[in-house]
């Protein structure tokens, strides 16, 4: 072959591949995000790998760095850094619900976030017509499975101004703006009325919060007296061992990988939540059989993650995707080892479900 139709062969063969490594495989999630689409949140480009740097200096020793009182401050800041690095790359490789659900036999991933999903519409009994507060609300994926499943009206509370603009547009494409509004805001702090909800939920958000008293002290004061609150918390079980180095390296990874600032027992869930008023109804770890693995979603896409990779270090280099993504998804990448790890040996659960009450007479209304 002469070197020219070498050469044009090899410039074909090369661009086609390109093409499918990003337009076609890159939507790692049917219909989701592509990967030429991937920006960094609120950052702009040129801030992005500084940006990586500072998150990574604060939560590399996360319990020790981010539960100090100064530092706990400045936590929320960090964690909405952390949304503006991670968002874009969890939807396009995950969806619109940043959290994980049991496997359900014969069932796709997305059918099996949905029923974990609308299993908060069964435990508050939302109703057409009830005022629903999402704690934490990403970019929405729960807040739309949940109002079109209930008829509630739903409004959502998230740090991060990125996904308060993707969740907005996604209620609008999904015609449920009208029912689903979300505000940029601090939930250890919310700027909502005392006595404003029917009910409220989280999922898997507030172990984000340094001290869980804060959150759950918001979301209490927020709900009307008899108004129900879920929580699926991120916590360790009892199978964690503080001695063993494997616990501790497996734990501290999914700490500083995920933005949190220390994980907390599975046993302390119930008497925070007594501690600010609510009487708790129901307390279950939704991963304990008969439940199937949560993680399998993770570990099963090894393969996915190296052809991720790839069309994350190829977007770089064109230049399309900003310098530091691929530096945000290694750190991914690793944090899912010990998610995996975690679930596994049954040291940590994502889903501690706690069914909480705010009394129809509070202590204080009582005293008068
Ligand atoms: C509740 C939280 C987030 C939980 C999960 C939604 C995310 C935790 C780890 C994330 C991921 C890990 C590996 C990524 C992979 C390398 C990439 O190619 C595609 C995206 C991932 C699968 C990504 C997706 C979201 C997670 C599973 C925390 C933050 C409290
Ligand atoms: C892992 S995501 C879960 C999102 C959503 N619940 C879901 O399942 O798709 C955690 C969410 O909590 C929010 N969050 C964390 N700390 C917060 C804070 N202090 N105030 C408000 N939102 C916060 C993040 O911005 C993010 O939206």
């Amino acid at each position: 072959m002469e070197a020219a139709t070498m050469a044009w062969t090899a410039a074909v063969v090369g661009v086609g591949l390109v093409y499918w490594f990003v337009w076609v495989m890159g939507a790692a999630e049917v219909k989701g995000k592509r990967a030429v689409d991937l920006k960094m949140g609120s950052i702009t480009r040129d801030k992005v790998q500084d940006k990586y740097t500072q998150y990574w200096s604060f939560f590399r020793r996360p319990k020790e760095t981010a539960t100090a009182a100064a530092s706990a401050e400045k936590v929320p800041d960090f964690v909405d850094t952390f949304y503006n690095l991670v968002t874009d790359i969890y939807e396009w490789g995950w969806g619109q619900s940043f959290h994980f659900s049991p496997s359900l036999p014969g069932r796709s991933h997305r059918e099996a976030t949905r029923v974990h999903e609308e299993r908060v519409v069964d435990l508050l009994g939302a109703k057409p017509g009830h005022r629903l507060l999402d704690v934490g609300c990403g970019v929405g994926g729960p807040m739309r499975a949940i109002a079109a499943h209930s008829g509630s009206n739903v409004v959502g509370i998230t740090i991060n101004d990125y996904q308060v603009n993707r969740a907005r547009a996604h209620n609008r494409k999904a015609g449920l703006d009208s029912r689903c509004e979300v505000v940029c805001g601090n939930f250890l702090s919310m700027p909502f009325p005392d006595a404003s909800f029917d009910g409220a939920y989280s999922i898997e958000a507030t172990c984000h919060a340094p001290r869980l008293q804060d959150v759950y002290g918001e979301v209490f004061r927020v709900l009307k007296p008899g108004g129900l609150y879920v929580s699926y918390e991120w916590v360790t079980t009892s199978l964690y061992r503080a001695e063993d180095p494997d616990h501790v390296d497996c734990i501290q990874g999914i700490e500083r990988g995920d933005a949190l600032p220390g994980l907390r027992r599975q046993d302390e869930i119930a008497s925070i939540a007594k501690e600010v008023g609510f009487e708790v109804l129901k307390e279950q770890d939704l991963a304990l059989p008969p439940a199937l693995p949560w993680w399998t979603r993770l570990k099963m896409g090894r393969i996915a993650y190296w052809r991720n990779s790839l069309v994350v270090r190829v977007l770089t280099m064109l230049r399309i995707a900003p310098k530091g993504v691929s530096e945000v998804h290694e750190m991914l990448f690793e944090t899912a080892q010990h998610l995996t790890k975690g679930g596994e040996t049954g040291i940590f659960t994502p889903m501690h479900m706690v069914l909480l009450r705010k009394p129809v007479a509070t202590a204080t209304e009582e005293a008068k």
